[in-house]
């Protein structure tokens, strides 16, 4: 994929009024009591019971075959189920997330992403619904390993190159990726952060990060792309707020 600054004449949605991602001015965000309580945001995945991989050039994806859903916060009525996760990361720790806390970059970010189940019949369907998509997006931080991530980590080196797919014998629950503190978080309207860019995408930032160790950083900075180059800084730096509100359920 060519560099986030070549994507506008190709998708002149890159300039649009809700992309993402942003930078989130902690100061400037509303807080909003009405995700608490009752429709706090919820999610109820089934562990997979074998883990698919793919190397698709810009990221290191999972693919989800179990149906696995997030609700309530801001999501309203619908369901949403997870189709797959992914992450951005840096070629050193101090660059790699997409979204930044007043101008704070992380190691890396891992996305969750889930289509509207209740409104649309496929992810396809939904990818170009402005309430078509929910992404939950965990800051990853330097630390101590994360043993839920370690089968992906594990196997990076078997997915090198750009387009290898493997599927691991092994199980893994989406859930153990999530930070412990799934209360406090910020939220906006936004986009897909790589082309098409389409502006389908509730986001859902946590506050707390999660730890990966530094092998598991590196593990990822070892995939190649599909320029054949190491994959790293694969993160769109922040758009335009433009006439949007960032909302926190937290005070
Ligand atoms: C007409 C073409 C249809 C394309 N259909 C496939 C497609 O749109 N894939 C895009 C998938 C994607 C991209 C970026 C994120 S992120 N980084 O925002 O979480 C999440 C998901
Ligand atoms: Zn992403």
């Amino acid at each position: 994929m060519k560099r986030p600054s070549t994507w506008g004449k190709d998708f002149p949605i890159a300039n649009g009024e809700r992309q993402s991602p942003i930078d989130i001015v902690t100061s400037a965000a509303e807080y909003d009591s009405d995700v608490q309580g009752s429709n706090a945001l919820s999610t109820n995945y089934t562990p997979e019971s074998e883990v698919k991989l793919v190397n698709n050039g810009h990221s290191i994806m999972c693919q989800i075959t179990k149906k696995g859903v997030l609700t309530g916060g801001p999501l309203g009525k619908d369901e949403y189920r997870l189709e797959q996760f992914h992450l951005h990361w840096g070629a050193e720790d101090g660059r790699g997330s997409e979204h930044t806390v007043d101008g704070k970059m992380y190691a890396s970010e891992l996305h969750l992403v889930h289509w509207n189940a209740s409104k649309y019949s496929s992810f396809a369907d939904a990818v170009q619904k402005p309430d078509g998509l929910a992404v939950l997006g965990i800051f990853i931080t330097p630390g101590v390993a994360c043993n839920q991530f370690k089968v992906i980590s594990d196997n990076c080196g078997k997915l090198k190159t750009s387009g290898a797919e493997m599927t691991v014998d092994t199980t893994l629950d989406p859930t153990l990726l999530l930070p412990s503190n799934t209360s406090d978080y910020w939220t906006y309207l936004g986009s897909l952060t790589t082309p098409p860019l389409f502006e389908s995408v509730t986001w859902i930032v946590f506050k707390e990060p999660v730890e990966y160790s530094k092998e598991q950083l590196l593990a990822l900075r070892n995939l190649v792309d599909s320029d054949g180059n190491h994959m790293q800084d694969n993160y769109r730096p922040p758009a335009a707020l433009k006439q949007r509100k960032v909302k926190k359920t937290f005070t």
